[in-house]
């Protein structure tokens, strides 16, 4: 993408249309039954505006109007930067252009505001950057009015943050906008202009940004990958959390509860603690508590001696081995680490003598499920696939998009144990340099999960598994056409059309569509219009 020029274009220019935003819809998913949303490895949350009117006037009484304006303001930027950063990775292909629309398409996906470019100026290389843009429908001029009433001064305050937030991410360097004009004063529509923050100070709603480092520009390699560089893969929040005490905890030499559904990494994070913990050269015990006996945990104990002992399931646990169990705690003198494991809610059901339950889960820490962190799932799939192709000796060619779709959907009551089982299977049954497909992993017979997509109609629809042309539905598809007796051209001809009206009339984003070049596509239209 280095080699694209400066862009220039205004007023009614055709340049200035936004693209197709079907890639981006595609990332926007509903799963209301774990009550998540998320948009690509974001999660995000639908809020009324009334409740955002609420915060703001709030917001005002208790920081008056400079602060809380700086407050909503760096909201908004974050949301921006974020939204930067995923366009990059849905739109790191497409023009600079196309890319920078992502920005204005994400805030109206997200019902902020309706985007309208009046001009559009940039050159990444030089730095320069001037962009003017109408804005319709602003949710936030609704929540000022609503909580304040018509304003003396521009009100789109998050707005603007994350219009500079975006394009700052865009540009790899801190571009500043200001509404010039705005509904909640009494304007028809709000205007903005965007223009690269010089080198005075920052206004004082910026302020933030003379601290805060600029980003890389867009022709950089791409952002740096989330944390898969240790042995703990994740990069959800309820991950780094309980990563977070394994690292406080790790150098003490209290006893750590590791608590959470099967297969979700309970044993794989003991190991982490043990690793960090100053017995990390002595020996890693551990028993399965469901199938111990009292030679076996006596000889467990002996052999963890200098090292760590998990006690795995300490639910499981007979009430005789508790209590040889708590003995053996209370004594002291087993020169170990205690460590343990346990499926189920240990301060609930009576399962575990309370006695041992305060020993040995003085310091708890809980692994949220797979469903709940879907977006470590790419993260662990790299890793296993890299892992088994090490294993097998052979190339793994990747995942097909309809295999990538089936495992963020599916919910893995077998957790990270089950993700990793089905990435070995498929890596054994995929031919080399042949991507694994939805089949491999789930055997065709999965029950489809109950999330929602939104459709191009702006209505939620269960998600279908993608399809590729050998799929059932294209099947069906094409028995139609030849019982309608519809003809080679016309097909072609209808296909044009189709996908010139979903691009809004650009041809080039036509042409992705087709999976042609824009001079092919020109070609054929010409054809069909002729
Ligand atoms: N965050 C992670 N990064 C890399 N591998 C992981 C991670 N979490 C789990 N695994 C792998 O997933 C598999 C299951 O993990 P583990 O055995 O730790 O689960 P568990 O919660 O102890 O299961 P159980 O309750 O059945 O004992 C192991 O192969 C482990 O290495």
């Amino acid at each position: 993408m280095s080699e694209e020029g400066p862009f220039v274009a205004a007023g009614d220019d055709d340049a200035l249309r936004l693209p197709d935003s079907a890639d981006l819809l595609k990332h926007l998913r509903f799963s209301p039954k774990d009550g998540r949303i998320t948009l690509g490895d974001e999660r995000m949350v639908l809020v009324h505006v009334g409740a955002l009117a609420a915060l703001r006037r709030e917001l005002i009484a208790a920081l008056g109007v400079a602060r809380a304006r700086a407050v909503l303001t760096r909201m908004g930027y974050v949301s921006g930067q974020r939204d930067g950063e995923h366009a990059r990775r849905v739109r790191g292909t497409a023009s600079y252009y196309d890319l920078f629309a992502a920005g204005p398409q994400l805030h109206a996906l997200e019902g902020m505001v309706a985007v309208r470019p009046l001009e559009v100026q940039f050159d990444i290389e030089r730095g320069h950057f001037r962009g003017e843009f109408a804005w319709r429908s602003s949710a936030e001029v609704e929540a000022h009015l609503d909580s304040e009433g018509r304003a003396a001064e521009p009100v789109c305050w998050n707005l603007i943050g994350y219009a500079s937030g975006f394009t700052t991410v865009f540009m790899g360097r801190p571009i500043v906008f200001r509404e010039v004009a705005c509904r909640a004063c009494g304007a028809r529509h709000c205007r903005i202009v965007g223009r690269p923050l010089g080198d005075g100070p920052p206004p004082p709603e910026f302020e933030f940004l003379a601290t805060h480092p600029p980003p890389r520009p867009p022709g950089d390699a791409a952002t740096p990958p989330p944390r898969d560089d240790g042995p703990v893969i994740g990069c959800a929040t309820g991950l780094r959390a309980a990563w977070a005490l394994v690292e406080r905890v790790a150098g003490a030499e209290l006893p750590v509860l590791l608590e959470g559904e099967p297969g979700v990494g309970k044993r794989h994070l003991a190991r982490a603690v043990h690793d960090r913990s100053r017995r990390a050269a002595g020996p890693f015990v551990v028993v399965r508590a469901g199938a111990l006996d009292r030679a076996g945990l006596d000889d467990a104990l002996a052999r963890a001696r200098g090292g760590s002992l998990l006690v795995a399931d300490l639910d499981r646990l007979s009430p005789d081995l508790q209590d040889r169990l708590l003995h053996a705690f209370d004594l002291g003198d087993h020169d170990l680490r205690w460590l343990a494991s346990t499926r189920v809610d240990l301060r609930r059901g009576g399962l575990v003598r309370d006695e041992l339950v305060q020993r040995l889960g003085a310091f708890p820490i809980w692994l949220p499920p797979l469903r709940e962190r879907r977006e470590d799932i790419p993260l662990l799939l790299g890793r296993f696939l890299d892992q088994q192709a090490r294993a097998l000796g052979r190339r793994l060619g990747g995942v097909t998009e309809a295999a990538n779709n089936a495992l963020l959907d599916h919910d893995y009551p077998g957790n990270v144990r089950e993700l990793w089982g089905r990435v070995a299977r498929a890596a054994v049954l995929v031919g080399d340099d042949e991507p694994v497909d939805r089949g491999h992993l789930f055997g065709g017979d999965e029950a489809p999960p109950a999330r929602l997509e939104l459709a191009p109609a702006g209505v939620l629809q269960p998600i279908r598994p993608a399809t590729d042309p050998a799929a059932p539905g294209v099947d069906d598809l094409i028995d139609a056409l030849l019982d309608r007796r519809a003809g080679i051209e016309a097909l072609e001809q209808a296909l044009i059309r189709g996908a010139v009206t979903r691009a809004g009339g650009n041809l080039a984003a036509a042409a992705r569509l087709l999976g042609l070049t824009r001079p092919q596509l020109a070609y054929r239209f010409r054809k069909t219009d002729g």
